[in-house]
Formats: C-alpha cells, sequence, structure tokens
C-alpha cells in the first residue's frame, strides 16, 4: 500500500476527492453483500421446491426480489463507476495538468540530460499506472479482500467449515497464479512497448529524414532495419497472446476444480443430509463467485506494484527545483538610464559538468539603441553568451547587469519581457504562420479577451520597398479569430518573408508543420524573425538568424531592421562579414574569450582574425563561389564554408 510520502503530491486531490472515493467504495461494498443475497434466495426456493411445498408466488416473490437486487445491483455499478472510476481518470487529468505545468518550470540543465521520451513516458504510461491503481486498483482490493470474507462467511452459514474449507482449497493456486502471472505478463507488455517504440522511432526517424535516406540510396537498408524491429514487435506480441492465451484458461480450470469438489463433497453432504438441497445450490453459487476476488487479490498486487512504481518515478520529477532561481526585482524600465543596457563584468562560465569554461573573463558594455555584433569560430561560445544573457542558464552573481540590475536579481519577466530571440534552430510550431508571428502575443485560453487588443501593438512604420500598399486591415473573421494585422504584416515585411507567405495559397493562415506546408530554411529562418520584430521587444537578439538566406535579402532584412528597431538594441551573432559590418561594436570571440573588439573599419586595421575572414569572404564573392546568393535559400549553411 503506498505510503504518506508516496502520497504527498497526490494529497490536495485526494483530499479533495475524498467523499467522492469513499462514496464509491461505500456503494461497492453494499452491491457486493447484495449479490451475496441472490444465491440464497435461490437456495431458499431450491428447498422448497425440493419439499414440494413451493407455491407460485414464492417463485413470484423469489423473481422479484432477484430483479430487484439486479436492479439495485446495475443502479450501484453505475455510481461506483463514475465516483471510482471516474475520480481515477479526474486524477490521470489533474496530474497530466501539474506534470506540464512543473516540467515547464524546470530549466534547460533538465532538457539536456532527459530525452522528450522520457517526459512523454511519464504523462502517459506513468499517469495512466497511477489513475488505474487508484480506479481499478481500489475495486479490486475491496473485491479480493471484501468479497472473500464475506463470501466465505456466506459460505460457513450456508453449508459447514469442512465443506467451506474443501472448496477453497484450489483458490490459493489461483491467486498465486495469477499474481505470478501477472508479473510476468508486465515484464512482457513492458517489452512490447519497447518493440513498438522503436519501431515508431525507426519509422519516424526514417520518414523525417527521407531525403537524406534516397539521397544515398538506403532504403534497402533502411527496410531491413524496419523489418527486423517488426519482427521483434511481433514476436513479443505473440510472446505476451500465449501467455494471456494461457493462464486465464488455467485459472478457469483450478477454478473448476472447487467446483468439482464441492459437487463431489457437497452431493455426499445432502444425501448425508447435513445440509439441504438448497443450501447446495447457494454454495455452489459462491463457490462460483469466489474465483473473482481471488484473481482480484492477484491482480491487485500488480497493479499497484505498478501504481507506486509510476507515482514515485512522477514524485521524483516533482520534487526536481528548479536548478535555479530567479530574483524578485521587477523595476520600471530605465530607472538607470544612466547605466548601460547590458554590462559582463569578468564573466566566466562553465557548463554543469564540464571542466573548461565555455566562456573566460568576458567584460563588454552595450548601450541602449546600439547594434552589437558576435562573431568567431563554431563553438567559440557566442549561442552561450546570448543564452546567459536571457538567463536560459545561470550565470554567478555580479557578472552581468541589465540596466545596471544584476541579472539574478531580476524576476524571470523582467528578464524575458526586454528580449527577443531568434534562435540558431527556428523552430515553429504545427500551427498557421499567423499563429507563429504572433506566438508571444497569443493569449491564453482564459484570457481571449485580450485578443484583439494583443494584435493592435504596431512596430515602428518599416519603409517597405518590395510591396509598397500593405492591404489588409485589422479584421475579426467569422470565428472570431483575428486576422493578420498590419503589425503581423510589418514585422513579415521587414523579414521579407511576406510576399512568399501571400504567394501561398491560405496566405497567413497557411498551416505548418507535419499536416502543413514545410518550409524552406530561409523561409524559417525569416519567419522565426517575423516573430521576435512582432514580439516587439527592446533587446533583439539574432543567433545566426540570417545564415539561410541570400546576401541581397540579408541586406534588405538588415535595412529593415534599422528602421524598425533605430531605438532599439541588436545583438547579432553570424559568420559572415556581410551582417554585421555596419554594427556599432563586433566582438570576436575566440575559445570562449574576447580577442578582438571594434567597429568594422577598426577590426579591418587590426589585422587578425576579422581581417583573415574579411579577405576570405571577399576573395569568396569575387570567385562568386562563396556565401553570397549561392547560398541563399538552397539550405547550404555558410558557417562550414566561412571557418578559416
Ligand atoms: N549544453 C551544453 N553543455 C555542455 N557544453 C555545451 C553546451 N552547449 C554548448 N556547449 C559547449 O560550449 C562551447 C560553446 O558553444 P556555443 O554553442 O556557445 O558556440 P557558438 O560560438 O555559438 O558556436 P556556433 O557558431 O557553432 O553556433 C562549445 O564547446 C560547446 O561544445
Amino acid at each position: 500500500m503506498p505510503s504518506g510520502a508516496l502520497l504527498k503530491h497526490l494529497k490536495p486531490f485526494l483530499k479533495r476527492k475524498r467523499w467522492h472515493l469513499l462514496g464509491g467504495v461505500i456503494i461497492l461494498i453494499i452491491i457486493d453483500l447484495l449479490q451475496l443475497i441472490t444465491p440464497r434466495l435461490i437456495g431458499a426456493l431450491a428447498d422448497l421446491l425440493a419439499q414440494k411445498t413451493a407455491t407460485r408466488s414464492d417463485i413470484l416473490e423469489t423473481i422479484g426480489l432477484i430483479l430487484g437486487i439486479a436492479v439495485l445491483v446495475a443502479t450501484g455499478r453505475y455510481f461506483w463507476r463514475i465516483l471510482i472510476i471516474g475520480t481515477a481518470r479526474e486524477a490521470e487529468y489533474w496530474l497530466r495538468n501539474r506534470l506540464y505545468a512543473h516540467v515547464q518550470t524546470l530549466r534547460t540543465d533538465y532538457f539536456n540530460v532527459n530525452k522528450v521520451g522520457d517526459v512523454m513516458a511519464l504523462a502517459t504510461n506513468d499517469v495512466v499506472s497511477v489513475s488505474h491503481a487508484m480506479g481499478i486498483g481500489t475495486v479490486m482490493l475491496v473485491d479480493a479482500v471484501f468479497i472473500t470474507i464475506m463470501t466465505l462467511i456466506f459460505m460457513l452459514f450456508t453449508a459447514d467449515l469442512q465443506l467451506t474449507l474443501i472448496a477453497l482449497l484450489p483458490m490459493p493456486v489461483i491467486a498465486t497464479l495469477v499474481l505470478y502471472g501477472g508479473r510476468l505478463m508486465r515484464k512482457r507488455f513492458k517489452r512490447v512497448q519497447e518493440a513498438f517504440s522503436d519501431m515508431t522511432d525507426l519509422t519516424q526517424e526514417t520518414f523525417s529524414g527521407i531525403r537524406i535516406v534516397k539521397t544515398y540510396t538506403r532504403e534497402p537498408f533502411q527496410r531491413e532495419r524496419f523489418k527486423t524491429s517488426n519482427d521483434l514487435n511481433y514476436k513479443e506480441n505473440m510472446s505476451l497472446v500465449k501467455l494471456w492465451g494461457g493462464l486465464f484458461p488455467l485459472v478457469r480450470t483450478i477454478g473448476s476444480v472447487s467446483l468439482v469438489l464441492t459437487l463431489l463433497f457437497g452431493g455426499r453432504a445432502v444425501i448425508d443430509g447435513r445440509i439441504s438441497v438448497g443450501a447446495f445450490v447457494a454454495f455452489i453459487s459462491y463457490v462460483g463467485m469466489l474465483s473473482w476476488p481471488m484473481m482480484a487479490l492477484g491482480w491487485v498486487v500488480n497493479v499497484l506494484q505498478r501504481g507506486s512504481a509510476s507515482l514515485s518515478r512522477l514524485n521524483e520529477v516533482f520534487d526536481l527545483k528548479p536548478s535555479y532561481t530567479y530574483g524578485t526585482l521587477e523595476p520600471p524600465k530605465a530607472t538607470h538610464d544612466h547605466a548601460p543596457l547590458i554590462e559582463l563584468r569578468d564573466l566566466t562560465f562553465t557548463y554543469p559538468g564540464q571542466k573548461t569554461p565555455a566562456l573566460k573573463h568576458l567584460t563588454l558594455t552595450i548601450q541602449k539603441g546600439e547594434k552589437v555584433a558576435l562573431i568567431g569560430r563554431t563553438g567559440a561560445g557566442k549561442t552561450t553568451l546570448l543564452q546567459l544573457l536571457t538567463k536560459a542558464w545561470a550565470s554567478a552573481n555580479g557578472q552581468i547587469y541589465l540596466d545596471g540590475y544584476d541579472l539574478n536579481q531580476l524576476s524571470a519577466r523582467a528578464i524575458k519581457d526586454r528580449f527577443a530571440v531568434v534562435p540558431q534552430d527556428n523552430f515553429l510550431f504545427s500551427k498557421t504562420i499567423e499563429d507563429n508571428i504572433r506566438f508571444y502575443h497569443t493569449p491564453s485560453e482564459n484570457t481571449a479577451g485580450e485578443k484583439a487588443s494583443s494584435t493592435q501593438r504596431t512596430l515602428p512604420t518599416v519603409t517597405v520597398t518590395t510591396t509598397p500598399e500593405i492591404v489588409h486591415p485589422e479584421t475579426i473573421g467569422k470565428n472570431g479569430i483575428t486576422k493578420p494585422t498590419l503589425s503581423i504584416q510589418s514585422a513579415a515585411q521587414a523579414a521579407c518573408v511576406h510576399d512568399e507567405i501571400l504567394s501561398f495559397p491560405e496566405g497567413y493562415d497557411t498551416l505548418l508543420g507535419e499536416r502543413g506546408v514545410n518550409l524552406s530554411g530561409g523561409q524559417k529562418q525569416r519567419v522565426s524573425i517575423a516573430r521576435a520584430l512582432f514580439r516587439d521587444a527592446d533587446i533583439l537578439i539574432l543567433d545566426d538568424a540570417l545564415s539561410a538566406v541570400d546576401t541581397k535579402t540579408e541586406e534588405t532584412i538588415l535595412r529593415h531592421l534599422n528602421e524598425a528597431l533605430a531605438d532599439k538594441t541588436a545583438l547579432i551573432v553570424s559568420h559572415r562579414i556581410s551582417t554585421v559590418k555596419d554594427c556599432d561594436c563586433i566582438y570576436v570571440l575566440t575559445d570562449g574569450e574576447i580577442t578582438e573588439s571594434g567597429t568594422h573599419a577598426e577590426l579591418l586595421d587590426l589585422g587578425g582574425y576579422y581581417r583573415d575572414l574579411y579577405n576570405r569572404q571577399q576573395l569568396e564573392d569575387k570567385l562568386g563561389s562563396g556565401t553570397g546568393a549561392a547560398a541563399g535559400d538552397t539550405g547550404i549553411t555558410t558557417a562550414e564554408e566561412v571557418r578559416p
């Protein structure tokens, strides 16, 4: 039985639902009791019939009572199902919501060491096991304990101790068989699940990477891999089917041994006059009724064991505290006007579990409105620095300042509200393009009223050269959903993706992802940029966000950004000189250290890494095979090409 510590995270739910569960158990016990009366009624009638004293009204009365009991049992079953199984289902719903909310509070490092599949397994298998233990587990436990005891009492009163013991002889065998058979079944079921999950992973991987498979003509190899995986899945399923098929007939056969023994010894007791025919008939019914609680006894151990193992796995996650905390400070914007917007003071950072720091002794300041670039070899620490600024990882106290406040003193909101980020991976959700751009401003379900107002935020006007007429006025669709607004479009226009969006038949309503359109790498990047622009924060972070667009588009986007974000601060990571050359300050990172800094002209004069990179890219441009138009939306990443 689960101990208090095991139930600690379920307590609030159990407390709220205790009367439901208790009510369900009471109804279940009443039903069990009522069911035990029926054999007695039949037995009594059988006695009257045997004595030839039964009247028509005796028969009708018995039928009436049996029907009445049947109606009560059916009604009671409905209610205990609602109260017990319904509550268990609600627990499943409640736990899943809590788990989802909790896992979202965990910091990036949790997701570094735990696969998405692990979280999925918790939210599916484990939550269901707990709900199972609470629902059907409770029913089995009550049945196993209560029906067994009550049936035995009824058997003793109906016949005698000797006959009861004889009839009971095979019952422990049934309970043991179900207990061990159940364990074996659980093991096999786990193997079936693993085999199935491997097979689905393989299928998903193959079709996600189908272009690579086809390019390398690996279809036969993949087919063989799939066949092996499918064979295993079939084998594991068959072993479960065989066990399932063998266990239940065996249990029934052993159950019939009880019946045989009862007929043999009970028949003799009737002949000897120790019990009446009616008692004999009722006794046989009770023997039949005993096999379910015996099976339940075996099952319940498994169900509860499984449920408690799942609950302790869930508890481990619920017990996890975020690996770092946010401060509480929520200063009004620009309270420290004199302070730099961002300041790093001797920032050194080592990833958890790593020996070498990813960033070493970084000191720099960024003023409000500045456009600052980070450039450097792959693995130099550029993304790490950006992630530390948004506190995706925690830095030591006194090393990062935002508006003059130590980042570690600021609340999550005070930090997150300042940044709009275009990350390297450009993740887009399987929603419409509009929903993706709107992402930050999408109201949650319970704040739907804010939806219209959220769309009215507008970016500073962008001088759009590609499509001069911005057509869509803000409209509310038939279904009350807000249509693209000027600001969503101007964000898309600034990101140079508006025309392409309009070229899709569904325009901004185009569904992305598995069930929708797949955007090219460059289109994804630009939708991500539009999302960040629509976010309209003080500091824009572009992490290699223009790598998949051609240099001409890049130039246009940068011009739009300069116009749209004139008073905003931008932090741009890139491998291309063309992206960063107009920035107010460019920092070159080498192995986590700032090795060069200054404007484009100053860095060229310095004659170091930056100059070298510039010469190389100039040469590539001249040869027409560099990082220019050729890369563009073809998806060729320029990072590798420009690396010295
Ligand atoms: N989650 C992590 N755990 C441990 N080490 C990490 C982690 N993320 C990055 N690193 C390491 O930190 C160093 C800096 O990585 P980072 O991603 O910041 O480089 P980068 O300059 O952005 O590279 P790129 O230009 O390829 O994006 C690398 O050595 C990398 O292997």
